[in-house]
């Protein structure tokens, strides 16, 4: 195994705890280590062993050094740790001086300060894992819901990379056979099987389109579904904000128009994020619905995964019901009808309310039907069947099911559909009877595309780019 210079950086988060964790990995992290270390040598330890000692400031003359803290110091020895490299743990009180202290003291005995995911970079460039697995470290540590746990934890696992690259060498021996034709010039030789590569090249679309179609729930999972709730002044958006998050983020009064300012905050509902946005009210100077600013409401709307329109049940007329409806429809975005108040108005009233908007034509196209309306009292925070209408609308999103890979990343979008456009063009190729050399160069696209998604193709470029955006210490 290659090792690079050593390197050394603080592992756990910054700042005060019970234990600090320093690692240092690369070319004689271990003897450089023990120069600071009293207890038993390291230098001879097998890997994977943990050692009880003093580390130590430098010895002045022929005073020992004094004393830094007492650690516990784990040895891994190359291949056998995370970078692959001759990995030191070295574990101390968290305290920041301490922290301090030892990483100067290290960078005098030869250690460099590593930068930010450089311990990744190295595991990455030394085999342990695909450019998509080290990507996925970074996303294990961000996820902070069961869903984008799941799929980041999955990703590190192997997820869909493995299969990929199966698939890349077997297009790899094609495209040799393919380019050996080439060189017979005008002779009419075939050395790839034309119904073969076919089949090996739909194979692998049947892979990768699966995963494109994932990417849009994929980064909801990531990100959290951007949900807005919409409705007139004063019908309670602030106070079911508060019900949903239960606390009192937003400012409730009852003079319409208190919400000042955009509030984004967050929930959780059965391990799914959503990304609530208050929309300032959609008020104006007038009460009607088209005074509140159709382009208001549609920017809203626009910026959403998922709409709430939230309208107070004792005095919204079925007409603002219905031109708030038709619009919902014609924005294409899924929506949830709710009904605020309910504890001030009676069953019977609620039921009228949804009959006048079914029966008085609410829609005058009638193709589609007026969704149900859900009744809720924001005040007294029965909210529950809310919740459960939200966790549903992202359910019916297949992705989010357990099991299935899921893209979370941009990048790797890029270059699936890269691949995918590539094959499609070979496909047609072949059926086409077109000559090997148009075929050969989609085929050489697609496996270069394949290849910069899993790292087997990088330049330097690529990888300070990806791995600049880790954390230090990662
Ligand atoms: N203390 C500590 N905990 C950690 C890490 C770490 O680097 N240090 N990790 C860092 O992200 C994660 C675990 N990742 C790791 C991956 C491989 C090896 C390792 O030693 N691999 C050897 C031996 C495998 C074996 O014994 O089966 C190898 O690959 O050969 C260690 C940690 C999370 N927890
Ligand atoms: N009875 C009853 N009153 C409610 C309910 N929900 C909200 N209210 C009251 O309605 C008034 C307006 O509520 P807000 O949450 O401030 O309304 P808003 O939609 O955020 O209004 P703006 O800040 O103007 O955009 C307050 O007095 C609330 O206490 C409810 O379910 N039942």
């Amino acid at each position: 195994m290659h090792q690079l210079h050593p390197i050394a950086a603080l592992a756990t988060a910054p700042g005060i705890g019970a234990i600090a964790v320093i690692r240092v990995s690369g070319e004689g992290a271990i003897a450089l280590t023990d120069k600071a270390f009293r207890g038993k040598r390291l230098v001879g330890q097998p890997g994977h062993t943990a050692h009880f000692g003093t580390f130590r400031h430098a010895d002045r003359g022929n005073e020992p050094g004094s004393v830094i803290d007492e650690v516990l110091v784990t040895v891994f020895r190359s291949p056998h740790s995370f970078t692959k490299e001759d990995v030191v743990e070295i574990s101390c009180h968290g305290s920041e001086y301490i922290v301090r202290q030892i990483l100067t003291r290290l960078t005098e005995l030869g250690a460099q300060l590593a930068r930010p995911g450089e311990f990744t970079q190295r595991a990455f460039l030394n085999g342990q894992f695909d450019l998509v697995q080290a990507e996925a470290v970074a996303d294990v540590i961000a996820a902070d819901s069961a869903a984008s746990h799941r799929a980041a934890l999955s990703q590190l696992r192997g997820g869909f990379s493995k299969r990929l690259k199966d698939l890349r060498q077997q297009l790899i021996d094609f495209v040799a056979l393919v380019e050996l034709e080439l060189d017979f010039g005008e002779e009419d030789v075939e050395f790839a099987k034309r119904d073969q590569l076919r089949r090996l090249m739909t194979n692998i679309q049947g892979v990768i389109r699966p995963l494109i179609e994932s990417f849009a729930a994929g980064n909801v999972i990531k990100n959290g579904v951007p949900t807005v709730i919409i409705g007139k002044p004063n019908a309670g958006k602030s106070t079911l904000l508060n019900a949903l998050l239960n606390e009192e983020k937003a400012i409730v009064s009852d003079i319409p128009g208190t919400t000042r300012d955009v509030i984004e905050d967050e929930l959780f509902i059965d391990g799914v994020r959503f990304r609530l946005i208050d929309t300032a009210g959609l008020r104006d100077t007038t009460d009607t619905i088209e005074a509140i600013g159709v382009a208001r409401t549609r920017q809203q709307i626009e910026k959403a995964a998922l709409v709430v329109y939230l309208f107070d049940g004792q005095s919204t007329t079925p007409e603002e019901l219905r031109e708030m409806i038709a619009e919902l429809d014609e924005s294409g975005k899924p929506y949830i009808l709710v009904g605020n108040k309910a504890d001030l108005i009676t069953l019977h009233q609620q039921a009228a309310v949804t009959d006048a908007i079914t029966k008085a034509g609410g829609r005058p196209d009638g193709i589609h039907e007026v969704p149900p309306i859900l009744w809720i009292s924001a005040k007294n925070a029965q909210i529950d069947e809310l919740k459960s209408t939200l966790s549903a609308q992202v359910r019916t999103n297949g992705a989010m099911q357990t099991g299935s890979a899921v893209v979370t990343n941009a990048r790797h979008l890029q270059h699936l559909t890269a691949t995918d456009e590539a094959l499609a063009r070979a496909v047609a190729a072949v059926d086409a009877g077109t000559s090997a050399d148009w075929i050969a160069m989609d085929l050489r696209i697609a496996l270069r595309e394949l290849g910069e998604l899993t790292g087997e193709v990088t330049t330097d470029d690529l990888l300070e780019s990806i791995f600049s955006r880790f954390c230090i210490g990662k």
